[in-house]
């Protein structure tokens, strides 16, 4: 699903509205059924007590209007205060004169705020994609005393105050919701953790936005949902065989850290590998062979690190980083790793690799070594690994830029991991994954996340970006999946390693 700017969503509305023979307020009227529905199916009236509506005075007001109009309709007890400005839209016009008389209307001013008791259940109508500059005065104002009511706070489109696709200083005032319920596609900010605390749960509705002018505009910001990897994993052919799958090399462990060997060998087994090489050290041999008997292992020559690179002749993919260390023995075999990786092509193409966890940090520290990563390699930061690959961000938003600048600079696939990892492509395009849970936040989680992706570039049948972006989807809804079984609390590494089958299974084609 493509993620729009504030200025695209205006223009989609526009579009919608021309093509689908509507006015403007038809759309509106859509957009505040939808949130009525939702706000039905979370509340009932008993529940919901006096709903208070803060509507500003552009087309979120409108917004806000039309859907106290519906809550009344619908047996809800309703308030509305309006935010004074000069000016009001048609199609808040429009609602104003709709709203039935029964529902009370103050006007707000700085001497006049509305009474908000503690779990009132508010909603917010002030300002959505039009933002235009930070909330000040009477606005800012208001926001500051809905915060501080400890309300039930519901935003509509976007929490008042905070900018669609942009940072702003922390000083600034927005709302804080509980729920965000936004139409048609999802808004770059809300997918960012220091947007967290205002966002809330967010919810994306539906309200037949022109699927048309969506698919003809351009975005370098994409949210990975459901649909984006229906079909992705190709079937297996009747007469497959274990060759067909690719044969992997992971490269993980070091004295104190075999499981993480262990866990990414697991998940790259669960990710359909056809054939499966371990070079862990030689106090790891033991119990790799013993916890994981269907892969292969080859002991280090050294029993508490990884010292000598096995020859890359027989492999489709090599993994590298979990549980590693960072011996100088073991910087030796990354070195080697990346020269010889991009010299070994199969078709033309260098060795796809997949880099984590320690090797990650070996490359921070030895910057030089990013000029030999092979094109498409598999790099899978959290954002302190990342941190040590470029620089501190100065925000979010910040960390994202870098990001689309390191993946288009070293023509890789880097995956900056968290709620909402975002996975960047050589072109300059952010995928934002859309499954996972905070059960995940787990030591372990990052290991199995590199077994699976080594599986999915073994597999000659996917390719770099679709493999990626499959192996980061079904990571998280396996960690779902799991998740339903253990709760968050209870979830480890392993059963994420667990469900990656029938996660998997989801994206068949
Ligand atoms: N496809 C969609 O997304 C749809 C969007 N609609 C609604 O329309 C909204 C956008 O409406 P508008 O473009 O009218 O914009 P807004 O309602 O967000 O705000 C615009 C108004 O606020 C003023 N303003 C902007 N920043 C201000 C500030 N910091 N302090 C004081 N005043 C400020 C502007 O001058 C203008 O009068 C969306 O957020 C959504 O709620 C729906 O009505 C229809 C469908
Ligand atoms: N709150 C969360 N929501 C969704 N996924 C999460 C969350 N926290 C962590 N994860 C996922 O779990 C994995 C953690 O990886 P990492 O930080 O490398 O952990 P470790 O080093 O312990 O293996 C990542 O794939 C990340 O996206
Ligand atoms: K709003």
């Amino acid at each position: 699903m493509k993620i729009l700017t504030a200025a695209q969503t205006r223009e989609l509305d526009q579009a919608t509205i021309r093509e689908q023979h509507l006015t403007s307020a038809e759309l509106m009227e859509r957009a505040a059924e939808a949130l009525v529905e939702w706000f039905c199916s979370l509340l009932d009236q008993e529940q919901a007590g006096e709903v208070l509506v803060l509507c500003g005075p552009g087309n979120n007001g409108g917004d806000g209007l039309a859907a106290a109009r519906l809550l009344h309709q619908a047996g809800y007890q309703m308030r509305v205060a309006l935010l004074p400005a000069e000016t009001q839209s048609a199609d808040w016009q429009h609602n104003r004169l709709h709203l039935p008389e029964a529902i009370p209307v103050a006007d707000i001013s700085e001497q006049q705020l509305p009474a908000i008791l503690p779990g009132t259940v508010v909603i917010d109508a002030l300002f959505g994609t039009g933002l235009a500059r930070p909330l000040a005065g009477l606005a800012a104002a208001l926001v500051a005393h809905l915060n501080a009511a400890r309300a039930r706070v519901v935003a509509v489109d976007i929490p008042s105050g905070l900018f669609t696709e942009a940072p702003q200083p922390r000083e600034d005032v927005a709302v804080r919701a509980q729920h965000t319920v936004s139409f048609g596609t999802p808004k770059l900010a809300f997918l960012l953790p220091q947007n967290a605390e205002f966002v809330g749960e967010w919810h994306v509705k539906d309200i037949g936005l022109s699927q048309e002018f969506i698919a003809g505009s351009t975005t370098p910001w994409y949210y990975t949902d459901e649909a984006a990897v229906a079909g992705a994993l190709p079937a297996r052919a009747q007469f497959s065989h274990k060759g067909t799958f690719g044969h992997a090399l992971l490269l993980a462990g070091s004295r104190g850290k075999v499981g993480a060997a262990v866990l990414a060998a697991r998940a790259c087994l669960r990710g359909g590998v056809g054939l499966l090489t371990a070079r862990v050290p030689g106090c790891g041999y033991d119990i790799f062979q013993t916890s994981v008997p269907e892969a292969m292992c080859l002991a280090d020559p050294q029993p508490n690190f990884i010292s000598a690179l096995p020859d890359l002749q027989p492999y489709q993919a090599v993994g590298i980083g979990p549980g590693l260390g960072q011996d100088a023995a073991s910087l030796a075999v990354l070195q080697q790793l990346l020269q010889t990786a991009a010299a070994t092509t199969a078709h033309q193409k260098p060795l796809p690799l997949v880099i984590d966890a320690d090797a990650l940090n070996l490359l921070g520290q030895h910057r030089e070594l990013l000029a030999l990563l092979p094109e498409n390699t598999v790099l899978t930061p959290h954002p302190k690994e990342f941190e040590r690959l470029t620089e501190p961000a100065r925000d979010d938003y910040h960390r994202l830029e870098l990001l689309r600048q390191f993946a288009q600079q070293r023509r890789c696939l880097v995956l900056l991991k968290g709620a909402y990892s975002c996975l960047a492509t050589p072109t300059g395009e952010l995928h934002f994954n859309s499954t996972g849970n905070p059960g995940m936040a787990t030591g372990g989680s990052g290991d199995v996340l590199t077994g699976l992706l080594l599986a999915l570039r073994a597999d000659a049948r996917l390719l770099p970006f679709q493999a990626a972006q499959l192996g980061v989807y079904a990571h998280g809804r396996a960690g779902d999946l799991a998740a339903a079984k253990t709760g968050q609390a209870g979830l480890i590494a392993g059963d994420i390693a667990h469900y990656i089958g029938p996660a998997l299974r989801e994206a068949e084609a």
